[in-house]
């Protein structure tokens, strides 16, 4: 389970407050306005953001002093989630430690994971030689190897066509959010949340309240989130 215990953040003169638990199992997405504080609530459980007050833990154990290499915790971003430089075989295997020459079972392990997302043979290849999609399994891959159980997905296949998207969304659930793991997903589309997260989290109006049933919080949204759906332009 991850706890947010009376946690409160800060950006500038932005403060967002957060007091509620998520079972591990699944996808958890987080929506809400632009600017609600949606990226700012998974820095504070990532650790790139000290709280200004409250715990985040994960299991039982305190995270909350700890810097982010040290969290149970994989982030993947819209962007720049791969080194150029290094092939996708070096990219999937950093999440074994920082050595780019790695002994032959951990090559194995990274062919392995390059496998479960349908990536067999383009270890060799730089990131560039990937489309997008297959950037995106790349990193996931890299997720998958780490071993870390819980995911931030920030708006990390916003970039994507919608049935790309769909199909990251899908390789998400079936592959990275199993019972012992826990997916949080910040996506501006109420169809990403519906698509593969039975619960959400609310972000809006300095507070992450939640969790609440998709369905149930989609179909009579709170005034904040209401608005925001009607929206034309919610990107
Ligand atoms: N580095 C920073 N310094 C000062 N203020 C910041 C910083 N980063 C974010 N903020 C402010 O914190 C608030 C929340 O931003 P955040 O990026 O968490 O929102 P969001 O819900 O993820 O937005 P979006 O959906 O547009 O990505 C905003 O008002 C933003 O201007």
């Amino acid at each position: 389970m991850l706890e947010l215990d009376r946690l409160a953040l800060a950006q500038g003169g932005f403060r967002l407050e957060a007091d509620l638990a998520l079972e591990a199992g699944g996808t958890v997405a987080v929506i809400g306005p632009s600017g609600g504080g949606k990226s700012t609530l998974l820095a504070g459980i990532a650790g790139f953001l000290a709280p200004q007050a409250g715990r985040v833990r994960w299991a039982g154990r305190d995270l909350t002093g700890l810097v982010p290499g040290a969290r149970p915790v994989s982030v993947l971003f819209q962007d720049g989630n791969l080194f150029p430089h290094l092939t996708v075989a070096q990219n999937v295997g950093l999440a074994l430690g920082p050595r780019l020459r790695l002994p032959a079972e951990d090559r194995d392990r990274v062919e392995g994971a390059l496998a479960r997302v349908g990536l067999s043979g383009r270890g060799g290849d730089r990131p560039a030689q990937l489309s997008g999609g297959q950037q995106g399994r790349a990193a996931l891959a890299r997720v998958l190897l780490s071993g870390r159980p819980v995911v931030l997905l920030d708006e990390a296949f916003a970039a994507l066509g919608p049935a790309l998207k769909d199909e990251m969304l899908d390789l998400v659930a079936g592959l990275v959010a199993g019972p012992e793991r826990l997916v949080l997903m910040v996506s501006h589309d109420p169809g990403d949340a519906t698509r593969i997260a039975a619960r959400t989290v609310l972000v809006a109006e300095g507070r992450a309240t939640g969790p609440f049933d998709t369905a149930d919080l989609l179909a009579d949204p709170p005034p904040a989130l209401a608005a925001y759906l009607r929206a034309p332009d919610r990107s």
